[in-house]
């Protein structure tokens, strides 16, 4: 299995001041930007298709298989977030090997495959290092390389690259277009820059309140027939501002 559909089936849930009710679902194998204002419920959505939350009502299905009482480690799904994603005193194979072996049991042929990944994100050379021995982007790349040993088919991004610099985020952004290029998992990735969901999404998520308040082809947000929530969201200019920068 290489890709899922992921589906939220009027998932209800709520913290103390806030509820949510999602209702959306992803094709396997595609690229989906979330995207909303802050405290719309982005890593809320994530979450419960994480299980680190369980919803209080509807269901939630990975090609077509009901998880929704599933712990996060018995679901098809790995998660990447902004940042604290690896083990301080861990170098970088080990915490990369992780997600193979919780215990670090790594037979021959995980080390193989934990050698490819390391490859894959270009961290060939830099196996023995600490995390505080690698720059911000080095340590999302190790957090990338995890989550591809893992071999899950739905992969999950929180703000991966929100705290790099706008050249940093593109090569980021480049490097995993890439893998899902070669792996083909459906990816789910939250962000705050109209610009990122633009250059690798196939297809956007608009989180408001809680709720979905806009899907559909990412250039639908792009273009003056683009939702109006999202034109108020990014702000007019900006928007107009994207749909020149198509042409
Ligand atoms: N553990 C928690 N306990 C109580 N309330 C929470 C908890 N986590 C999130 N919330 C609340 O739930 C709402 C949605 O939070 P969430 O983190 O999903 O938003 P978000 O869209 O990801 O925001 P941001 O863009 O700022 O990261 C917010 O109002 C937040 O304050």
């Amino acid at each position: 299995m290489t890709d899922a559909s992921v589906k939220l089936d009027q998932v209800a849930f709520g913290y103390a001041e806030t509820r949510v009710l999602f209702d959306v679902a992803v094709q396997p194998g595609v690229i989906a930007a979330i995207m909303g204002p802050s405290g719309a419920g982005k890593t809320t959505l994530l979450n419960l298709v994480a299980g680190f939350e369980k919803p209080e009502s509807g269901r939630i299905l990975i090609d077509g298989k009901d998880v929704s009482e599933l712990a996060p480690s018995e679901r098809p799904v790995s998660m990447v977030f902004q940042e604290n994603n690896l083990f301080a005193h861990l170098n970088v194979e080990k915490n990369v090997g992780l997600g193979r072996s919780p215990s670090l049991h790594l037979t021959d042929s995980d080390r193989a495959i934990i050698r490819d990944a390391l490859a894959q994100t270009g961290l060939t050379g830099k196996e023995k290092r600490l995390p505080s021995e690698l720059s911000g982007g080095e340590r999302q790349r190790v957090a990338l390389a995890r989550a591809l040993v893992r071999d899950r088919p739905v992969l999950l991004l929180d703000e991966p690259f929100a705290s790099l610099g706008p050249a940093l985020r593109d090569d980021m952004l480049d490097l995993l277009a890439k893998l899902h290029a070669e792996k083909g998992m459906t990816l789910l990735f939250v962000t705050h820059q109209p610009e990122d969901a633009r250059r690798i999404a196939e297809f956007m998520i608009f989180i408001e309140e809680g709720k979905v308040a806009a899907t559909g082809p990412i250039d639908d947000f792009f273009g003056n027939g683009a939702p109006e929530a999202f034109r108020r969201y990014i702000g007019a200019d900006e928007s107009a501002n994207l749909a020149r920068k198509r042409t």
